[in-house]
């Protein structure tokens, strides 16, 4: 069976992958990105996804949000939302203020326009950007511009986020101040999160659960629950040995297909 549902499931799911299957193009060309990837995600779990490149975590992600459909296997989402989403590129409109870009998946929704201005206010408050909603997004730092993209996120009032490298491109010290801001909303909100990165630091600083992709095709090979007391420092040593852990088992991946 090939599907990507979003029905009401029970409430110890919120994203069900089940034998998920991910085949691009055909025939002598065919590439198989993703084979038979099992997982579920729970109401309020903060989930991470690493491997090596190529593996097909975007794959994976862009599967849940249902930008592209699975050669097999089954996606479920709870509830009657669709997933938020966030990449690596803040993928703001230039032309629109702060306010504005905050405001457009509130137009959508066909809020009336006090609900949405009250609405906008609440959600640059949550990302501490209160100030800046008549500024564009040239006139703002990197860190800023995802603030606004994880406000305008937000504001689809969605239990599940969906993040693909949402801080690859920001220095560490932003970093470092957006993954705090990113788990006091996470957990504010009982969101249900599937982040995508590169960063096995970054992994063992902000999961509940870490799961490891094998290289093309993509599979889970390893998963580890991270019962490290929040909030967590990147540099404690707690995280640094989850995060020693995890990049042992790339390391013996990635070695064994020579990359
Ligand atoms: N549209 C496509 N057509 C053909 N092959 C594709 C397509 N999209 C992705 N692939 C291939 O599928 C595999 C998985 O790609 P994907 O982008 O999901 O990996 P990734 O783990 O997110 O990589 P990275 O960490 O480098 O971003 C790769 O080998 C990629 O070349």
């Amino acid at each position: 069976m090939t599907s990507t549902t979003t029905t009401p499931q029970s409430a110890t799911t919120a994203v069900a992958l089940s034998g998920v299957t991910k085949v691009y193009g055909r025939g002598a060309n065919a590439v198989l990105a993703l084979d038979g990837v099992s997982l579920d995600v729970a109401p309020g779990e903060f989930v991470c996804l690493v491997g090596a490149s190529g593996c097909g975590k975007s794959t994976l992600l862009n599967l849940v949000a249902g930008l592209d459909r699975p050669s097999g296997g089954q996606i479920t989402l709870d509830g009657d939302t669709n997933p938020g989403l966030m990449f690596q590129e803040p993928a703001l409109f230039p032309w629109l203020t702060v306010d504005g870009n905050v405001e457009v998946p509130l137009k959508l929704r066909r809020l009336p326009r006090a609900a949405r201005r009250e609405r906008v206010a609440e959600l640059l408050r949550t990302v501490h950007l209160a100030d800046f909603g008549r500024k564009r997004p040239h006139e703002l730092s990197g860190g800023m511009r995802q603030r606004v993209a994880l406000a305008r996120t937000l504001a689809l009032d969605t239990p599940v986020l969906l993040m693909d490298e949402p801080f690859g491109a920001l220095d560490a010290m932003t970093r470092d101040i957006l993954h705090d801001e990113l788990e006091r909303i996470w957990s504010e909100r009982k969101l249900s999160v599937l982040f995508v990165t590169h960063n096995v630091r970054e992994a063992a600083r902000l999961a509940d659960r870490i799961i490891l992709l094998s290289s093309r095709p993509g599979r889970i090979i390893y998963s580890t629950e991270v019962d490290i007391p929040r909030p967590r420092r990147i540099d404690s040593p707690e995280v640094a040995a989850i995060a020693a852990e995890v990049t042992e088992r790339l390391r013996t991946e990635v070695g064994r297909h020579g990359q």
